[in-house]
């Protein structure tokens, strides 16, 4: 029995940002989000971020009305944005940590260190209807205080592991196999993303379980060249070998595993 096909969510926050960057209407996230899905993208993610750096509320408003696939809407553990996606009621939300002066996401939500809150955030998101993932970092604790904190879903970081080079790339790719499968193992559904590109995505994609990955910022710029539609495409298709390659590589260690 073949796993399901993993997931792409696109990331258009970077969309947004060159349009900030001159404070025209053009290019519209919206536009994008919709050859993103034209294109093969399972869903769309939008990061909404309380300095609104790139993404604003207008985006979010017009995409809630006008996908046809799924917003994934990123925010902070804050009363305004749960007050915003208890309006707005998004499927998913995916709760991340958020400081003004970080140029992006840098580490985890710390779920253990905040549980009251981020349970609480978790209770009125499941009551609006939205579903809770929770961007952590690949730590047994983390995912361990996911499940407490009643989440059904993660999405592991995988900044470490993009940002990383060779003995150390490998040491953050195990720390990735390892969370995916103690965090299958506790009934969560798994997700991945951050920093992920042409170059790093197949290994991740061939991680057993792994649900869907969020991808943004490497599609976005690979637009620039080939533009949208390809580069989804592209994505898509690695994404595919990936997990394939994985598979294949399940195969095998069974295999070996019943022949000695
Ligand atoms: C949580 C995460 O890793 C990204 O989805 C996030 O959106 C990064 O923030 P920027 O998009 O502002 O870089
Ligand atoms: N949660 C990860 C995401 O949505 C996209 O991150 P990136 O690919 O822009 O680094």
């Amino acid at each position: 029995m073949y796993p399901p096909r993993i997931l792409l969510g696109v990331n258009i926050d970077h969309v947004a940002t060159l349009r900030q960057a001159r404070g025209t209407r053009y290019p519209d996230p919206v536009q994008a989000a919709l050859l993103a899905e034209e294109a093969g993208a399972d869903g769309i993610t939008i990061h909404l971020r309380e300095d609104r750096r790139h993404i604003q509320e207008r985006d979010v408003r017009l995409l809630a009305e006008t996908l046809n696939t799924r917003m994934n809407l990123e925010m902070a553990v804050t009363g305004e944005m749960l007050t915003l996606a208890e309006q707005m009621r998004p499927a998913h939300v995916c709760l991340v940590p958020e400081k003004r002066e970080e140029l992006t996401t840098e580490g985890g939500l710390d779920v253990a260190g905040g549980l009251g809150a981020v349970s609480d955030a978790c209770r009125r998101l499941a009551a609006a209807g939205c579903e809770a993932s929770l961007f952590i970092d690949p730590e047994p604790a983390q995912i361990e205080a996911a499940v407490k904190a009643g989440a059904p879903v993660i999405e592991l970081h995988t900044g470490a592991y993009a940002e990383a080079t060779g003995e150390a790339a490998r040491r953050e790719y195990a720390r990735l196999c390892r969370a995916a499968e103690q965090a299958l193992a506790l009934g969560l559904v798994v997700n991945a993303g951050h920093g992920l590109h042409y170059h790093n995505v197949e290994a991740v994609a061939a991680i057993p379980g792994i649900n869907e990955l969020n991808i943004g910022h490497a599609i976005i710029a690979r637009a620039l060249f080939v533009g949208l539609k390809e580069a989804v495409a592209e994505m898509k298709r690695l994404i595919v070998a990936g997990q394939e390659a994985g598979l294949v590589a399940a195969i095998e260690a069974h295999d070996h595993e019943h022949d000695h």
